[in-house]
């Protein structure tokens, strides 16, 4: 589709009435519009799971100190060059070291010490014969093997040199990453943060799982939903509840959530009803719009006091599609991660599929082997986007495009993996 792009920036046209936006084009407006997070330092254990934002270098080389591997004796090889199970080596044991010792230990030619794993080696010693090849002894000890200069000796440095880059920047800090920063003195470090999305639905029809809904009542199901789908996109999903429909409401919930939100998503009146709260509400702040996609026509996007806002559709297949194209590369491009879409790849359709002309079709598939072992797809069920028995049994969207009307059995094409 060509043209001028509607609602982005504000100048030219209007679009007329039956313009649709296309996804590209939309989804071009949120990315261009959503902040990178900035950087912000935090402990080690808040840190878990955000990324990086500064090289990391190690001050000290790793190990700080030679040390030993075993428990055992420190020895000087020579010593016992010539030990066997016949003939023994036997030395005088003229003391311990243990790991945390922070005094200096020294041994000269003819004796030895006992040490334990991790203690560092003392002056002198060059080897560490394992207590296994020992007699055990405090006073003297009896070794049965030798053993070469270095042996079982952890080298300083053998693991990081000092001042070698031991995290790059973007690295996500997981549980291997918060060791190494640990390991390198790091109480503290600078990272992206996880953005922190504050999840509303709004409907009058809505009510809490677990309570008794009336007759016309539903349970918030997309409130739940969007607030996963959240934490599966390196989010931090904030489930706010529900709202009722009334404009007012609905602008002051979103200004008192603004301070603990990086992002919200709203879900519900952003159609043409005569009680669609969410556009009435912010109509003039965030731009609202028909996208050429199904399911998830009905799109609103902007940002309030900087903060980007995303009103989806209240039909709960609608809004899971539509965070996925959407939101979901919002959020990894507000962590500086490429926007792109779930386990994008491709499979082979198991039956025909029918799509809407002019209009991107998500359907919601089911993934299996398919002859030759090649990757198979079949739609999962009723296709509605109030259906929410076909989202939760699929592990796949099919993705058709525009300018597709039917796409036979056999046909290769584009499928997005789920989180599973
Ligand atoms: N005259 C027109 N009517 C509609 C159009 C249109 O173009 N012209 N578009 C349809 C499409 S497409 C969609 S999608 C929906 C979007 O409507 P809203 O975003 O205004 O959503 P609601 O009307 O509030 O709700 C729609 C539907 O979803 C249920 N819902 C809402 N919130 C939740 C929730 N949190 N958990 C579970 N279910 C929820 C709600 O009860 C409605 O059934 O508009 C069409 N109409
Ligand atoms: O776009 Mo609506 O999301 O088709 O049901």
């Amino acid at each position: 589709m060509s043209g001028p792009h509607p609602g982005a920036g504000g100048t030219g046209a209007p679009p007329a009435a039956d313009r649709l936006r296309t996804v590209d084009e939309h989804l071009a407006e949120i990315l261009g519009a959503v902040p990178l997070l900035a950087p912000i330092d935090l402990a080690l254990l808040e840190a878990e799971g955000a990324l990086l934002a500064e090289p990391v270098s190690a001050p000290i080389p790793l190990p700080p100190f030679d040390n030993s591997a075993m428990d055992g004796y420190a020895v000087v090889s020579t010593d016992v060059a010539s030990a066997s199970e016949d003939s023994p080596v036997t030395l005088p044991v003229v003391g311990d070291v243990a790991a945390g010792d922070t005094g200096v230990s020294a041994i000269r030619p003819g004796l030895c010490l006992r040490i334990m794993t991790g203690a560092p080696m003392p002056a002198g010693a060059d080897a560490v014969i394992p207590v296994e090849w020992t007699d055990g002894g405090t006073v003297s000890v009896r070794i049965t093997r030798p053993a070469p200069p270095g042996h079982y000796i952890r080298r300083a440095g053998e693991d990081v040199q000092a001042g070698q880059v031991v995290l790059e920047p973007g690295v996500r800090l997981r549980a291997p990453q918060l060791g190494m920063l640990a390991a390198v003195g790091r109480a503290r470090v600078s990272v992206r943060p996880r953005p922190r999305v504050v999840v509303l639905s709004t409907g009058d029809e809505l009510r809490e799982p677990g309570s008794e809904p009336a007759f016309g009542q539903i349970w918030d199901s997309n409130s739940f939903m969007l607030t996963g789908a959240v934490n599966e996109s390196e989010g931090v999903g904030i489930r706010a509840g529900a709202l009722t429909d009334a404009p007012e409401k609905v602008r002051e919930a979103l200004e008192d959530q603004l301070i603990r939100a990086d992002a919200i998503i709203t879900t519900g009146g952003v159609s043409m009803g005569a009680r669609d709260a969410v556009k009435e509400a912010l109509t003039g702040t965030l731009t609202f719009t028909k996208v050429a996609m199904r399911p998830g026509k009905p799109q609103g996007f902007g940002l309030l006091h900087g903060i980007p806002i995303f009103t989806l559709p209240g039909n709960p297949v609608s809004a899971y599609v539509s965070f996925q194209v959407f939101v979901r590369p919002a959020l990894l491009a507000m962590q500086g991660l490429p926007p792109e879409p779930p386990g994008a790849g491709t499979a082979v359709l198991t039956e025909e599929v029918r799509s809407p002309a002019g209009l991107r079709h998500y359907l919601r598939g089911r993934l299996s082997s398919g002859e030759d072992g090649d990757l198979a797809v079949t739609p999962a069920g009723a296709q509605g986007s109030h259906q929410m028995g076909a989202l939760a049994a699929a592990d796949a969207l099919i993705v058709v495009p525009e300018e597709r009307d039917i796409v036979p059995a056999g046909e290769r094409v584009e499928i997005w993996r789920l989180p599973r």
